[in-house]
């Protein structure tokens, strides 16, 4: 690491897999686990990267270092490069983008829309995804608000709502309503979150069957309603 970088606090890196959801859903990608969150949602399926009890599992990585597995893992690439976590957010990914932007990667970012960087205008896509009731959390719609304007610049921004019940389904109306211009996926919530657990890919289809015929019964015709893929695949087994 060379001198006084802070060192990034990754979770986990792997890849090559697929985009298991949202608007790059399918799409071959790499991805990079940033360990910390500023939220604890009531049914996270990424734990390993909030709690921290599971500090002692992030590796402390210099962007040089993120870069290089990266590149390893995609034979050259280029590819969407996918960043998640935890929040990843609350750290300085926008050395690592600029390093993979000059090979011709892109990069997508999941985050919940509670910190803002200006490095977000350098993304391919921004996927903003607000806390629904049911996960416990409140958003803070100012933070939210400055994740759109430092958005600006990528080259999409996507808002991502996980829907496990009614309230959260209202509550996706009402916030959708307030950005009329957000492309809009939902995402049926997964209960199931032990990586130990076997899960259904009929249950997987039989919650996205429940939301489709929400909307389609409401004649809203504005979300794109889309799985989570890698789900039906692996489950929530790690590292896919
Ligand atoms: C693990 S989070 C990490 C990124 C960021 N902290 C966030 O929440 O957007 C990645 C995505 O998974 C979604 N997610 C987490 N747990 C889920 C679950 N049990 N069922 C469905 N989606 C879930 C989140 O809402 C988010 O869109
Ligand atoms: N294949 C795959 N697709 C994903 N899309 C979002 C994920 C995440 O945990 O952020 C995820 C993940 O963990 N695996
Ligand atoms: S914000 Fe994302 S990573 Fe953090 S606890 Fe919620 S779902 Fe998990
Ligand atoms: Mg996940």
């Amino acid at each position: 690491m060379t001198g006084a970088e802070k060192p990034l606090r990754i979770a986990e890196i792997f890849g090559p897999t697929i985009q298991g959801e949202g608007a790059l859903i399918g799409l071959p990608t790499v991805f990079v686990r940033a360990g910390g969150c500023d939220y604890r949602c009531a049914w996270c399926d990424s734990m390993h990267a909030v709690d921290s009890a599971y500090r002692e599992t992030w590796a402390p990585m210099s962007t040089a270092q993120v870069w290089d597995r990266v590149r390893e893992l995609s034979g050259g690439g280029p590819l969407t490069v996918s960043l998640s976590g935890g929040n990843p957010a609350i750290q300085d990914f926008g050395p690592l983008i600029a390093m993979g932007r000059a090979e011709g990667y892109g990069f997508a970012l999941e985050t919940q829309g509670s910190v803002a960087r200006d490095w977000f205008s350098e993304l391919s896509m921004l996927v903003l995804s607000p806390k629904p009731p049911s996960s416990g959390e409140h958003p803070d719609w100012a933070a939210f608000e400055a994740c759109l304007a430092a958005g600006q610049g990528a080259e999409a921004v996507v808002m991502k709502i996980v829907v496990f019940d009614d309230a959260d389904y209202a509550w996706a109306q009402e916030v959708a309503g307030r950005y009329p211009d957000l492309p809009l996926v939902l995402q049926p919530g997964n209960p199931e979150v032990d990586p130990a657990v076997p899960v259904a890919a009929q249950d997987v289809a039989d919650r996205l069957l429940w939301l489709v015929e929400k909307v389609t019964a409401d004649g809203w015709f504005r979300p794109r309603l889309l799985p989570q893929l890698h789900v039906m695949l692996w489950g929530n087994r790690r590292g896919v």
